[in-house]
């Protein structure tokens, strides 16, 4: 079960960095690809998809060719459009350096195409494309084309195209090299996602991001070294989840244990136990504070309550009073955080119960802020020997883990990760799930997902769903962590604006239950 890779190692999925890219080029190259050929398929295929979209063409097309291969193909798109008799024009914003484009270029003067003296206006109707810089841009571009460009985006009159990275923009980090780049309505990557265009920092500037594939084999795909997944909602269709036999007792159907909410917070406790209920976990029990406890029946009648929480004076949960009582061993997740409030003597008190706990630790919230308060800090996680996922937004990841610094949240999951042997979802517009080896960057989600109460009832799903899961398999991997996430994140785009996390649950459990039945049938 540990070896299935999800979703496939295919060029779709992957996601590398510009170093990567240029060395599976390069490989490609020394293998005997010609260069040439490269840049006529990426050129193409290009061409092919914009030839789909006739209404972006009809005003004519404006290509800005910059001085390297981005370039090139530039020049390659230009000329097949205009084989297929649309009016094309190009302008060159720096001398060419790179023989191949250059050829290229000669051939598109020569066939008729016209060559700008002047930049174009941004006023006009024509489609720009924007092949100036791409994979191998490492500095600051001229503020002037850029502001050009960006005139173009905003004054809506047509579209703006960016072949392989908007100009301007960080392939590896994501960011302008320096505050503005190349706002685009569509990036087409070529060959790979390079990592900058799925960060959430890219979001502003790449427009709807497509992947133009080139054939990039396989084999070149599984050398890369850090494996990074981009998962979209179409990878939903490929998680398969563990069908439980109907006579199998509730007991062998996974046992999740929830520590949730305090008197200050209480419907966070709600909403973890509504996303336990909704994975279809067989045995879901919760330490409630008192006001919950009374009335969890009521709501939530299949909970078995473990036992009632103590508030400290400022509405607090303390746990100790709970934990000293509980034997954790029968559980296959326990999750705690939801709700619960801060209390540093409490946590003192409370954490070597769950450092003991061997099964899978979840933590989030004010579980995460306790341990940032707390003098192990986050040694906490290398003084537990057992799993332990957590899912923290940015402000809580800094104050988990102030040391760890890196360009990109893929770089801080990943290196928290490595570092504190844990799974980490960080929560952000595209969530990224990462463990020591792995990195699934979701993309293309819904920021719905970051509504109010969302992140209570994930944890309660997460935790439900792996207690499962491990039912099956005793080592779950970060894999199960992201297809949950994953899950949680569809089924809060299926719910209308506005509607509530509860709603959101609701949907979670038939999202849960058309999966399973669809998988049996
Ligand atoms: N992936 C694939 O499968 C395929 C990829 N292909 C395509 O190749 C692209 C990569 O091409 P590339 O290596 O020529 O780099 P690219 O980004 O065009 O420009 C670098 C040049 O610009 C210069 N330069 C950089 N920044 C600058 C600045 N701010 N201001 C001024 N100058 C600046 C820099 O000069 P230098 O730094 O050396 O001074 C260098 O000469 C890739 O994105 C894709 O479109 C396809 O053709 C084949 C299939
Ligand atoms: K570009």
């Amino acid at each position: 079960m540990n070896e299935i890779v999800w979703p496939t190692i295919d060029s779709k999925h992957l996601i590398v960095d510009s170093k990567q890219m240029l060395i599976v080029e390069k490989e490609m190259f020394s293998d005997g690809m010609p260069q040439e050929a490269l840049m006529e398929k990426a050129g193409i295929q290009i061409s092919r998809w914009l030839l789909k979209k006739k209404p972006l063409l009809k005003n004519g097309i404006t290509v800005f060719i910059g001085p390297g291969h981005n370039g090139g193909d530039g020049a390659v798109i230009a000329r097949e459009l205009f084989l297929k008799g649309f009016y094309v024009q190009v302008w060159c914003p720096f001398p060419i350096k790179k023989t191949l484009t250059n050829d290229h270029l000669n051939y598109l003067t020569s066939i008729g195409v016209t060559k700008l003296v002047e930049p174009p206006d941004a006023n006009g109707k024509d489609l720009w494309i924007d092949a100036v810089f791409g994979n191998n841009q490492t500095r600051k571009v001229d503020d002037r084309l850029i502001k050009l460009f960006n005139q173009k985006f905003h004054n809506k009159y047509s579209k703006v195209i960016s072949i392989d990275i908007p100009t301007g923009l960080c392939p590896d980090k994501g960011q302008p090299f320096l505050d503005k780049a190349v706002k685009a309505d569509y990036t087409l990557a070529i060959g790979l996602n390079k990592i900058g265009l799925t960060q959430d920092s890219a979001l502003p500037f790449i427009g709807e991001l497509h992947h133009i594939d080139v054939g990039v084999p396989i084999s070149k795909l599984s050398k890369v070294d850090k494996k990074i997944f981009k998962v979209t909602y179409k990878d939903l269709k490929n998680i398969d989840l563990p069908s439980l036999p109907k006579n199998s007792n509730k007991y062998k159907r996974g046992r999740t244990l929830l520590i949730a909410g305090s008197e200050k917070y209480p419907g966070a406790a709600y909403l973890a136990l509504k996303g336990a209920i909704s994975s279809g976990a067989g045995y879901v029990s919760a330490v409630l504070p008192e006001v919950v406890a009374e009335s969890i029946w009521q709501v939530a009648p299949e909970i078995v309550l473990k036992d009632i929480m103590q508030s400290n004076q400022n509405g607090n949960a303390s746990l100790f009073g709970a934990l000293k009582n509980i034997d954790l061993s029968a559980f296959d997740s326990v999750a705690v955080g939801p709700g619960i409030g801060i209390d540093n003597d409490d946590w003192q008190k409370s954490k070597d119960y769950l450092l003991d706990y061997g099964g899978l630790l979840i933590l989030d919230a004010d579980a995460l802020n306790r341990i940032s308060e707390s003098k192990l800090g986050a040694n906490f996680f290398l003084e537990r020997k057992f799993k332990t996922w957590i899912t923290p937004h940015s402000k809580e990841f800094r104050r988990l883990f102030p040391n760890i610094n890196s360009s990109t949240n893929l770089g801080l999951a990943l290196d928290a990760a490595k570092e504190f042997n844990i799974g980490i979802l960080f929560k952000g517009a595209n969530s990224i799930v990462a463990d020591s080896k792995k990195v699934w960057q979701l993309f293309g989600t819904d920021s719905q997902t970051a509504r109010a109460g969302l992140g209570d009832l994930l944890s309660g799903f997460i935790a439900g769903s792996s207690a499962i899961d491990l039912t099956f398999c005793r080592n779950i991997t970060a894999e199960y962590f992201a297809k949950y996430v994953l899950l949680h994140s569809f089924a809060a785009s299926k719910c209308k604006k506005g509607s509530n996390a509860s709603a959101i649950g609701d949907e979670l459990s038939k999202l849960m239950r058309n999966k399973k039945m669809r998988q049996i049938s």
